[in-house]
């Protein structure tokens, strides 16, 4: 490990190689007088040719420790890359951080008059600044899932050749599957995996090796995160060649140990009983002053997401404005909500999955609660991470089941990752708990379809909870069902295995007349009393799916809606592109119809690759098969 840099050799123009000058304008600029620890210790490595491991905790800069060298080293050729060369690669595992790194490798390149010129091409008539094609410049684009198509990558790539990609495992790998998509030894510099412990992880292992596959052995590697120690036995497999490893922790402080958590974020959890799991919730936002402009709160699957953005209002009130935000919304969902939450000027709470456990930097975030505890102990930090960043004060609270959950106390102290105990003026009661039982039930009773989201969420919630990863801590036998499916609302406890045993009251003291709980949509309600009557004629009902098309009135319908819909929307487009297409050059014609020929082949082979894939995940799938558990894209 090297040495830690004293403060003062952490401005910038220290540097060794020294940064370019409009690279030192464009630090000042944003305002950063000095280099944070991390990019003081990885920014020269790293442009010397080395290749990294780092790890500091979150909201340290990693982001610009990886872009500087990335940059620097690309404007330092001897000659610009070749049309459709890529030079650097930087992978993340989410969307959302893919575009936020992009976001600032353009803010840093405005600084870059040739590559700011290549990124804004003037428009219409305007002159163009001088730049020749001898000009070095960096060029990046970003490639995610859900909001272009490959074909739609493949085009602009060709268009715009650009040298740096930033990307999702996915897409890339999609990109890179095109001949016309080069990174050959003699100008490819740098690979980036960010949250590399979690590209590592066996979910993207394939993705990942594949990729690899595509790029020159001699490269260098960069690996950034906050928690990489987690990999060390897998960081073997990008291939890193004597790696030098940069870890920067924050002092305990009075003798204690090195902390994995910076120091402004303050570290708490709440013991909380069953019954209080979410009516607590109010108190804790009316007792942390100044009252929270920006909240995350964490749960553990998209069922709950769905159901909670619904039930927490009434239990909250209106001062909050609360965003959902998981990986199952599409894409357009998901980039509108997200901008809903990061541009709210009022008090606002984005309610989550681990789809934004990592590497998200919203500064103004100053409270982060974790309603369930992370099944996998290392997304603890990153979610924590989300407040507190780049040293301002932030606070993270997790909320603990009283008993044999409080051992996640010591659990995190033995991590580096100490918390304590978080105190509310007053204790959480049983009578607020039951007023928001009322509450939500009350609403739940006028539709039937709001039940079965409870239903729903509740037994995801279950899933996930019996698959944390420190299970002698998280035991399913030692939940409390009752209190449980109070505090979720619920009207009954569902129908589930782990409820076999259980010999308590499961209408949890509800008396519903179940026959006419009606769903308040019409063409679900008629199909709930058709079954009814089937039943009540001792007909075996079948499953909607299942029947021939045509009888299932209120499914086909609404089936058939959604196609005419499609067809209309297609057909509009094919007019758009019809248009267009008539315009185009012969010769560019042409190549489009390479393209699209070529994407048919790669589409195929990719599909082919992928049911190998899955005939060969079959075996292993086991108990995960339709979870809704969040993952990474
Ligand atoms: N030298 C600097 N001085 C002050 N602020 C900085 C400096 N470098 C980066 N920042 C700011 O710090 C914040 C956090 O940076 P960044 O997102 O790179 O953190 P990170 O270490 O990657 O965090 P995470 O582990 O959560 O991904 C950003 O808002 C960034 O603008």
């Amino acid at each position: 490990m090297p040495p830690k840099p004293p403060s003062s050799s952490r401005a910038w123009d220290a540097l060794n190689p020294p940064l370019s000058q409009w690279a030192l304008d464009a630090v000042s600029s944003m305002g950063f007088t000095r280099m944070t620890p991390v990019q003081a210790s990885a920014i020269p490595l790293f442009m010397a040719h080395k290749d990294v491991v780092v790890e500091a905790v979150t909201g340290s800069g990693k982001t610009l420790s990886f872009l500087m060298p990335v940059v620097e080293k690309l404007l330092r050729l001897d000659e610009p890359l070749k049309k459709h060369h890529v030079g650097a690669i930087i992978i993340s595992p989410t969307r959302e951080l893919a575009s936020q790194i992009y976001q600032v490798l353009l803010s840093l390149l405005e600084f870059h008059p040739a590559s700011a010129a290549a990124i804004h091409p003037p428009e219409g008539d305007a002159p163009r600044p001088k730049t020749s094609s001898s000009t070095l410049k960096v060029v990046p684009q970003l490639l995610l899932g859900g909001t272009t198509t490959p074909a739609e990558d493949l085009s602009s790539f060709l268009k715009k050749s650009p040298n740096v990609l930033v990307s999702t495992p996915g897409r890339l790998l999609e990109l890179l599957s095109s001949p016309h998509v080069h990174c050959p030894q003699s100008s490819f510099e740098m690979l980036v995996l960010d949250e590399a412990d979690r590209l590592l992880d066996l979910g993207f292992k394939d993705d990942l090796q594949r990729i690899l596959r595509y790029l020159p052995k001699q490269r260098r590697t960069g690996l950034f995160s906050a928690s990489i120690s987690e990999a060390v036995d897998q960081i073997v497999r990008v291939g890193l060649r004597n790696p030098v490893k940069v870890a920067v922790k924050v002092k305990g402080g009075g003798g204690a140990e090195d902390k994995r958590t910076p120091a402004s974020l303050q570290m708490t959890y709440l013991t909380t009983p069953p019954a209080h799991k979410f009516s607590i919730l109010k108190q804790i936002l009316s007792s942390v002053q100044p009252t929270p402009q920006k909240s995350i709160f964490f749960v553990s699957t998209c069922s709950s997401v769905d159901y909670l953005a619904m039930i927490l209002p009434i239990i909250l009130g209106d001062d909050f404005l609360l965003v959902p935000l998981h990986g199952k919304h599409p894409a357009n969902v998901r980039q509108k909500n997200f901008t809903r939450f990061t541009t709210a000027t009022t008090p606002s709470i984005l309610l989550t999955t681990d789809v934004a456990s990592r590497g998200l930097d919203i500064p103004s975030v100053d409270l982060v609660v974790q309603i369930d505890p992370p099944s996998d102990p290392k997304t603890f930090i990153h979610r924590c991470g989300r407040a507190g960043r780049a040293g301002r004060r932030g606070l993270s609270i997790v909320l603990l089941h009283p008993g044999r959950e409080e051992e996640y106390v010591p659990f995190l102290e033995v991590r580096k990752t100490p918390v304590a105990p978080f105190s509310l003026p007053t204790p959480s009661s049983d009578v607020d708990a039951a007023v928001a039982t009322q509450a939500v039930r009350a609403v739940i009773l006028k539709d039937r379809a709001l039940h079965d989201k409870a239903n729903k969420a509740f037994v995801s919630w279950l899933r996930s909870y019996s698959k944390h990863q420190a299970s002698s801590i998280f035991r399913v036998p030692d939940l409390d069902w009752e209190a449980l499916g109070k505090a979720w609302g619920l009207l009954r406890l569902p129908k589930m295995p782990e409820l076999r045993n259980f010999t308590g009251d499961k209408t949890l003291g509800v008396s519903n007349d179940w026959d006419n709980y009606a769903y308040k949509d019409k063409q679900q309600e008629k199909r709930r009393k058709e079954v009814m009557q089937e039943i009540a004629e001792g007909n075996k009902p079948d499953h909607p799916k299942k029947r021939p098309a045509g009888e299932a009135v209120a499914w086909s319908q609404n089936q058939e809606s959604r196609e005419k819909k499609l067809r209309r929307k297609e057909s509009k487009k094919a007019f758009k592109d019809k248009e267009r297409w008539e315009q185009l050059p012969e010769a560019e014609k042409q190549k489009v119809r390479e393209t699209e020929q070529m994407l048919e082949t790669i589409r195929a082979k990719n599909e082919q690759e992928r049911l190998e894939r899955m005939a060969n995940a079959s075996g292993k799938a086991g108990a995960d098969g339709g979870d809704d558990f969040e993952g990474f894209d």
